[in-house]
């Protein structure tokens, strides 16, 4: 026996991790792939299946005709072997077209699974929305319909030739009487869905609206609580689920009805079957083992189809699902690279960028232009909404440009290729969002990380004391239901993070809101010593005290940049008396009125 050491391993998950990802079209043709191909070869297992169901009729018919005429127990004895072969060849067949089900809702998630959620976060990311949750619930509800009952009745009901042939076989009516069956029950199922599409879907849309409102809110349950706003909030999740619950009740309602129906109808069949039977035998043109045997072929003939009536609400679902997956696959649509691109050391280009929301037609961002040198700090001032975390977002490739450009050493970082960016960048966004697990797999982003490295970069954003003071230093669990930080330690800790690996962009957003002196001391040796190594820091920040270590600074105002240059002349520009100075926040305007100067000293 061969085992693998532990570094070959590595290098092997290494191989696999840096496997480049599939686009969404390549993605969504070999998911259909998958399940045409799945689909198929269980459609053809159950022809089989199909053709071994009527070892029981056959029995039934060959003993009553056969066995009870002859009084032959040999005969019998023959026909309960083959009779008892082929229905453990049925168990065999059944068994294998439920792994065939259950192989390809597995080969399926495997493959949708990652780049489906990676696609809904970034759809998440530029629509702001949250589609995130809704695509795994899709992906978990896809693979309980594959593996579920509800997606063979279909198969089965294609294979009703074979069960027609064999009526005809047995009289040229009960071949007629199969037909009108299949028939009726097709044209009930086609009025079920007629009558239930609409509403059907409006209750699904409805029901997803409402989780998503109730999920959105429980992030905030703390505001919710400390205002008192639960009673209001109840009351509109009430009347939103009322709404909800009625139409699924009349959606329900009409499936159900049709249901019934097909059921009735179903059974009624089956009687009319038999009596055309019996009145054939009297007439002497079938024995009374064909009347038997053809009253229950009948019954299976239409099974499937009364099957299909009762499931077909699930092949819905499951593809409203398919459907919201392929959707975000494709919203997605990776145009960028897949290939890894090596590290770079050139100049941060803005060029003539302009970003707008999907479906808004003003754009956030309009025309910007800048650059920033290796080793520059770059201030970023500006009234609120003036587009500056906008801006932020579209520097490290979060956002797509809508026109323009940012280009990292002449590379756009919006196509860059994730994996490989991500070692060059360090964001800190304005509202720090720390993830579960452990300090440590924070800081080191969630990899496997070099705990040198994780300690380095503790160490530039000055955390690594408060960290060692923490119940179990760095590998003290943090997020949802474990050690509660601080807003300051949340920030710096995220500093960090984004300090990981000495990255050659570092753009900081509101770095220093929830900071108290000491942590602000940190946060500008961290940004001096990253200057210092090369990087180009960008700095979004409302509190003046840190501004003055910028090099550059750019006066963002109506998305729109109003002033860009060398710190000393944009404040010159902005202190003289034909710049519209008031516009700006009152931190920046008495950073600009005070010459770039601080004011007492230290923090606004
Ligand atoms: N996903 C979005 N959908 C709709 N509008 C958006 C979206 N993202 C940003 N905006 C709009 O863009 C404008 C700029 O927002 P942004 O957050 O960039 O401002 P800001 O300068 O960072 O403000 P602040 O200083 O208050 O943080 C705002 O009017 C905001 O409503």
């Amino acid at each position: 026996m061969q085992f693998r050491s532990k570094s070959a391993k590595s290098t092997m998950t290494a191989r696999r991790e840096t496997r480049p990802a599939l686009d969404a079209p390549t993605l969504i043709r070999e998911a259909r792939f998958t399940f045409v191909r799945g689909l198929t070869w269980a459609g053809i297992v159950s022809g089989f299946i199909n053709v071994l169901q009527l070892t029981v009729p056959l029995f039934m018919l060959q003993v009553h005709d056969r066995v009870i005429n002859s009084q032959s127990i040999d005969t019998l004895k023959l026909l309960l072997i083959i009779a008892v072969g082929a229905i453990i060849l049925y168990g065999i067949l059944d068994f294998i077209r439920a792994m065939t089900f259950q192989e390809m809702a597995k080969s399926l998630l495997r493959r949708l699974n990652l780049p489906a959620i990676a696609a809904a976060m970034s759809v998440s990311m530029e629509k702001g929305s949250t589609p995130g949750t809704q695509v795994l619930r899709d992906l978990a509800d896809l693979r309980t319909f594959i593996n579920g009952n509800t997606i063979g009745a279909p198969l089965e009901a294609l294979w009703s030739p074979i069960f027609l042939g064999v009526m005809f076989a047995l009289h040229p009516f009960y071949g007629l009487a199969g037909v009108i069956g299949v028939i009726m029950l097709i044209g009930l199922s086609l009025l079920g869905d007629l009558l239930s599409r609409r509403i059907t879907k409006e209750a699904s849309d409805a029901n997803l609206r409402n989780i998503a409102d109730i999920g959105s809110a429980i992030p905030h349950a703390e505001a919710i609580e400390g205002m008192g706003m639960m009673p209001a909030l109840a009351m509109r999740w009430r009347a939103a689920q009322h709404h909800t619950t009625e139409l699924l009740d009349i959606s329900n309602a009409r499936g159900k009805g049709m249901y019934s129906l097909t059921r009735s109808l179903r059974y009624g069949l089956q009687v009319g079957v038999l009596a055309m039977g019996a009145a054939l035998v009297i007439k002497g043109e079938t024995s009374p083992g064909a009347m038997i045997g053809g009253t229950v072929i009948m019954g299976r003939l239409l099974l499937p189809f009364d099957n299909v009536t009762r499931d077909w609400r699930g092949w819905v679902n499951a593809l409203s699902a398919w459907r919201r997956i392929r959707d975000i696959l494709e919203q997605r649509q990776s145009e960028r690279e897949v290939a890894p691109t090596p590290r770079c050391e050139g100049p941060l280009v803005v060029d003539n960028l302009v970003y707008a929301v999907s479906g808004n037609n003003v754009p956030v961002l309009k025309g910007i232009s800048f650059d920033i040198n290796p080793g520059e700090i770059l201030g970023i001032i500006g009234p609120s909404a003036a587009g500056k975390s906008t801006l932020s977002r579209v520097l490290i490739g979060a956002a797509k440009p809508t026109a323009g450009g940012v280009y990292l050493d002449g590379h756009s970082t919006y196509l860059w290729e994730r994996g490989s960016f991500g070692d060059m960048v360090g964001y800190l966004p304005q509202s720090v969002s720390l993830l579960n697990g452990t300090i440590r797999e924070n800081i080191g982003r969630m990899r496997d990380a070099d705990p040198r490295k994780v300690i380095d970069a503790a160490r530039a954003a000055g955390v690594h004391e408060m960290i060692g003071r923490l119940p179990l230093g760095y590998d003290t669990p943090i997020g949802s239901g474990r050690y509660t930080l601080s807003g300051g330690q949340k920030q710096r800790i995220a500093l960090a993070r984004a300090l990981y690996g000495w990255p050659r962009l570092l753009v900081l957003d509101e770095p220093n809101a929830n900071l108290d002196a000491e942590g602000e001391a940190s946060l500008i040796r961290a940004i001096r010593a990253a200057s210092e190594n090369g990087a180009m820091v960008v700095l979004i920040a409302h509190r003046q005290s840190i501004m003055r270590y910028a090099h550059k600074l750019l006066v963002l105002q109506e998305g729109r940049v109003k002033q860009f240059g060398e710190r000393t002349d944009v404040v010159q520009a902005l202190s003289d008396p034909g710049t519209d100075v008031k516009s700006l926040p009152d931190s920046n305007r008495k950073y600009v009125a005070n010459g770039g100067k601080l004011e007492n000293g230290g923090a606004a």
